[in-house]
């Protein structure tokens, strides 16, 4: 069965479209990636899913009911963009509270409420008033709460915005260690992350779902003819180094980009070509012997490359 399935999906707010004729079908599995540029829909149509507003026009389906519907308690969850903790309760009081709502005795809610506390490496925080927690464990913290009763769709709306980057991998590495039960949606404008987490990824702009890709496949196709290696530097690169790079063993064509920051080496891949690991020593030894800096050699394209050029 579709996890969630939607057709024709319309919302207005007064005269603004705010998405128009969304249609999707997604089944559960990895997490999938929700992107598009500012006041594209991304929240709308998370909002759409929990139940939180009424579409205008269109269907939508998760697991087979409407958004809303009681056969779906405990099994949708969501961390929005602006979650806030009650100031005036502990952790666990407040966790266990959400707990009994979604039909936990009172000793089951208080062993939930620890559980998914654990998930987050929080358990040590559970008596703490959220005033005590850093911006980091917060977000933990809500994050937890929507994997109360383990759901099979959890809604993220930036999960790791203006977190520090060692909460960021926290919060990374739980989504990928608990997604297989759940499916993760995942909205955010940071696409190295999505990249990391997701395979299928959603696009929208200005309310339309102009893109529902998935990366496995279409590298798959791409990597018969053409392969890449995309390379970061931490600064901005001496002009010499673009022809250097083209002319590594079976190098085709290097895009530049990021202000000359990013380069995209495409290469033909074995059988009628050279493979990875010949080409990657070649630019590794290349960059040793410049004494450049790299950020990051990454096999294939960016994600936003890929949603981009
Ligand atoms: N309650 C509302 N009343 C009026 N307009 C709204 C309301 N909520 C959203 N909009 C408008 O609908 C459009 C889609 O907004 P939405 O918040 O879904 O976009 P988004 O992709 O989540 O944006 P962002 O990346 O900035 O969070 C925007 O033009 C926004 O201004």
């Amino acid at each position: 069965m579709n996890l969630i399935e939607t057709d024709k999906l319309t919302k207005r707010y007064g005269s603004k479209l705010a998405l128009d004729g969304v249609s999707l079908e997604l089944k559960p599995g990895r997490p999938v990636a929700l992107v598009g540029p500012n006041g594209a829909g991304k929240t709308t149509l998370m909002s759409l899913l929990c139940g939180y507003i009424r579409q205008d026009s269109g269907e939508m389906r998760i697991l087979g009911h409407t958004p809303g519907h009681a056969a779906l308690l405990g099994k949708v969850s969501a961390l929005p963009q602006d979650a806030l903790l009650d100031p005036n309760f502990t952790v666990i009081e407040q966790l266990g509270f959400f707990a009994r709502l979604q039909g936990f005795g009172p000793k089951d809610a208080q062993h939930e409420a620890l559980r998914v506390l654990e998930l987050v490496d929080l358990k040590d925080s559970a008596k703490s008033k959220p005033g005590a927690l850093s911006h980091g464990m917060a977000k933990r913290v809500a994050i937890a709460q929507s994997l109360i009763g383990t759901p099979k769709l959890v809604l993220l709306d930036e999960p790791t915005a203006g977190l520090d980057p060692a909460n960021a991998r926290a919060i990374r590495d739980l989504i990928a260690s608990t997604s297989g039960d759940t499916t993760f949606m995942i909205s955010s404008h940071n696409l190295e992350e999505l990249e990391r987490l997701c395979d299928t990824v959603l696009y929208l702009d200005k309310g339309k779902l102009s893109q529902s890709l998935s990366l496995s496949s279409l590298d798959a196709k791409r990597s018969v003819a053409e392969a890449h290696l995309t390379l970061s530097l931490h600064s901005e690169a001496r002009a010499d180094l673009q022809p250097r790079l083209s002319s590594l063993p079976g190098v085709t064509h290097v895009k530049a980009q990021a202000s000359g920051r990013e380069f995209i080496l495409s290469y033909a891949p074995k059988p009628t070509g050279h493979d990875t690991y010949e080409l990657e020593l070649a630019l590794f030894r290349l960059l040793a012997q410049e004494g450049i800096s790299y950020r990051q050699v990454l096999n294939g394209k960016s994600l936003e490359d890929k949603l981009f050029s």
